[in-house]
């Protein structure tokens, strides 16, 4: 096994990983303080007509040693993920204030995300990875090549698969709502497995029993305590109401509530000192389940409320004096250690200078991991197949064998609009919540350091075009021939290189959107919305020229309409119609193009504007995503 922060290795100055072994010595000598925070206090700003500022967490102090394994318990809204998150660097807004020091130091942002690993309740994976595969592509991302060769990659995965216990499921996929995988459990020890590759100081799990049975819950808990142990990680988990064997798995815990300790300090003690403040816990009662109904505030009436209140309060007090000279103890060593060692000072510049995998390395496994869960999603893909094949049989026949005379010019312009409509909808809405879903996975994994953007970007490109490149071409290619469009090779590549730039574009946006909103119920609003008033701006229902000219600007950055264009030019130049005498009658394919107004710009010049278009959207879209994948953390 390989030790990023090999203890040895960074006193003797070297990034040479050690020796793999099942992880016999800890990384950090056991009951050293690795985590300290003093007088933590978290508030934010209420939507209140005065603004006032609301006290989310009251002058918290504590520590979490190596080995340890600390549960933050207490009832709903008591601030137990606030904490968490304000102790693994991941608060955002708001005011943070207090003194957190990692083994005696000053955190530093870059080093320090390094270092912990963050478990979210939410296990945010690709549903068709296996298990295995999941750890594997999430060894390849977050372990640096230079430091490991590949098979010491794969021995790290294979010791992860061991020790959390997953050998059984370890070709088994993840899955989601759609896809059976794993259970719960393994789902959760796969998401601590990414987290544990790395071989982290400290270990963060934002309730990791939440939705598990009991059984699932404790065999969790005791694997992430096991380890945390024999590793030297100093755990810290929140946990709403655990069972009282859970409970009593946790080396420490601290009770909160309304923002306050309660209790902080080993469990095997919180039952006498309760019981020594005058709270004795029945002797068949779960302790936790005690505990958090001491520190719920009960609602049901006005007289219950302010006893409760007054309980709670009277709590948090007794620990405050309680602790008092502790606490001033544990500030005076604070005092004293608040101050970077050389030793520190280069554990910290070792794991920040810590070697990022090159880009093209990262590009590549990005891509390769997202060709393959995209291979993988069978009913997707055909679904995608089918569409074509459909739309291309009811659209073809729909405008069936056209004839060169004046009904077939019209319905010409029919299918030339079809066709650059057909490269938006049907490619932008499928792959929309896939790309939003895979956004959130890559915000998830660059929390702790794993991948540029431009890679993941760039490499969703790169799979989503060629994807929707070859299903629209069925679309496109089965249209052309039974519409019986011009039969001449060079037009039918001209068409074709349209719909696909038009495809492109539509790629683009479909990134851009993704990228910028914040939930897939806005996508989904806003998406069909611009399609519309693309398709309705397209120069088709209302001849540009003669819209009026507060909208006419749309048609600067309407694709459908610079596709339109294109496609309809190379359709109608050239031909000549046979007109039935006595009838109003298109003679030549040019009177067309300029009864439409589609002949504006040539087809070269539709084909440039199309595909700045399309880089613009793109550039925008990368922007956004940079910024919105941009960590906003408080530091203290
Ligand atoms: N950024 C914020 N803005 C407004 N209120 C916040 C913010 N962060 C936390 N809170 C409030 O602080 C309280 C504690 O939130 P927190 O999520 O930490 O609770 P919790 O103990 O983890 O609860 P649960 O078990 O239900 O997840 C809640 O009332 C929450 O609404």
């Amino acid at each position: 096994m390989v030790a990023l922060f090999d203890e040895e290795a960074m006193t003797e100055g070297a990034h040479t990983p050690g020796p793999d072994s099942a992880r016999s010595a800890p990384l950090a000598p056991q009951g050293e303080v690795i985590l300290q925070w003093d007088s933590l206090s978290y508030e934010v700003k209420t939507k209140s007509k005065d603004a006032a500022w609301r006290t989310i967490l009251h002058e918290i102090s504590g520590e979490a040693r190596a080995g340890e394994t600390i549960a933050i318990i207490g009832s709903s809204g008591a601030g137990k993920t606030t904490l968490l998150n304000a102790l693994s660097g991941r608060i955002v807004g708001g005011r943070l204030s207090g003194r957190i020091l990692f083994r005696g130091a000053k955190r530093h942002p870059g080093s320090f995300k390094r270092i912990n690993a963050y478990v979210q309740q939410d296990d945010l994976m690709h549903p068709m990875l296996t298990v295995h595969e999941t750890l594997s592509y999430a060894a390849r991302l977050r372990l640096p090549d230079s430091q490991y060769a590949a098979e010491r990659k794969a021995e790290r995965v294979e010791a992860v698969i061991r020790q959390l216990r997953l050998g059984a499921a370890r070709n088994t996929k993840i899955g989601d709502e759609l896809v059976r995988g794993v259970s719960g459990g393994e789902r959760k020890r796969v998401s601590i497995g990414t987290e544990l590759l790395t071989d982290p100081r400290l270990l963060f799990l934002d309730e990791p029993t939440s939705g598990l049975d009991s059984n699932s819950s404790e065999l969790v808990v005791e694997l992430v305590k096991g380890i945390s142990a024999e590793q030297g990680i100093a755990t810290l988990m929140t946990i709403h109401q655990p069972s009282a064997r859970i409970f009593n798995t946790f080396d420490k815990v601290i009770l909160l509530s309304q923002g306050r300790i309660v209790y902080f300090g080993p469990t095997s003690t919180a039952i006498d000192y309760f019981a020594g403040i005058g709270y004795p816990c029945p002797v068949h009662e779960n302790p936790a389940d005690y505990f958090v109904d001491l520190m719920t505030l009960d609602y049901r009436s006005d007289e219950a409320l302010a006893k409760s209140r007054e309980r709670v309060q009277s709590l948090a007090d007794a620990f405050a004096q309680n602790e008092k000279g502790a606490v001033a103890s544990s500030a005076a060593t604070a005092a004293t250690t608040d101050k970077s060692s050389p030793e520190l000072d280069a554990e910290a510049a070792a794991a920040h200078s810590l070697p990022r995998n090159n880009w093209f390395y990262e590009y590549a496994t990005l891509a390769r991991r997202d060709w393959l869960n995209l291979l993988r999603n069978a009913p997707f893909l055909a679904g995608q197949l089918v569409q074509g094949v459909f739309m291309s049989l009811l659209i073809g026949f729909m405008f069936f064998n056209l004839k060169l005379d004046s009904l077939g010019a019209q319905n010409r312009l029919g299918v030339a609009f079809v066709i650059a409509v057909n490269a938006t909808f049907p490619v932008i809405m499928p792959f929309l919540s896939l790309y939003y879903k895979e956004r959130n996975i890559m915000i998830r994994e660059r929390s702790s350091a794993t991948y540029r953007v431009t890679a993941f970007y760039l490499s969703k490109f790169t799979t989503l075009l060629p994807v929707s490149f070859i299903s629209n071409a069925i679309f496109f290619t089965g249209v052309y021939f039974i519409s019986h469009l011009t039969f001449d090779a060079g037009k039918y590549f001209i068409g074709l290189a349209a719909f696909f730039s038009m495809i492109a574009v539509s790629v683009a946006f479909l990134l851009l959107v993704g990228s910028a909103v914040k939930s897939m119920d806005v996508g989904f609003i806003i998406a069909p919305v611009v399609l519309t008033i693309q398709l309705l701006f397209g120069g088709l229902f209302a001849v540009p020229s003669t819209i009026t000219p507060v909208l006419r600007w749309i048609r600067w950055v309407n694709p459908v309409q610079y596709g339109f264009s294109i496609l309809a030019q190379n359709e109608f130049r050239g031909q000549v119609y046979t007109c039935t005498p006595g009838r109003e009658c298109y003679s030549t394919g040019e009177d067309v193009i300029a009864a439409y107004s589609v002949g504006r710009f040539t087809i070269w010049q539709n084909f440039l504007l199309l595909l700045m278009l399309g880089a613009v959207q793109a550039a925008a879209g990368y922007m956004i995503l940079r910024w919105v994948a941009r960590p906003r953390y408080i530091w203290l």
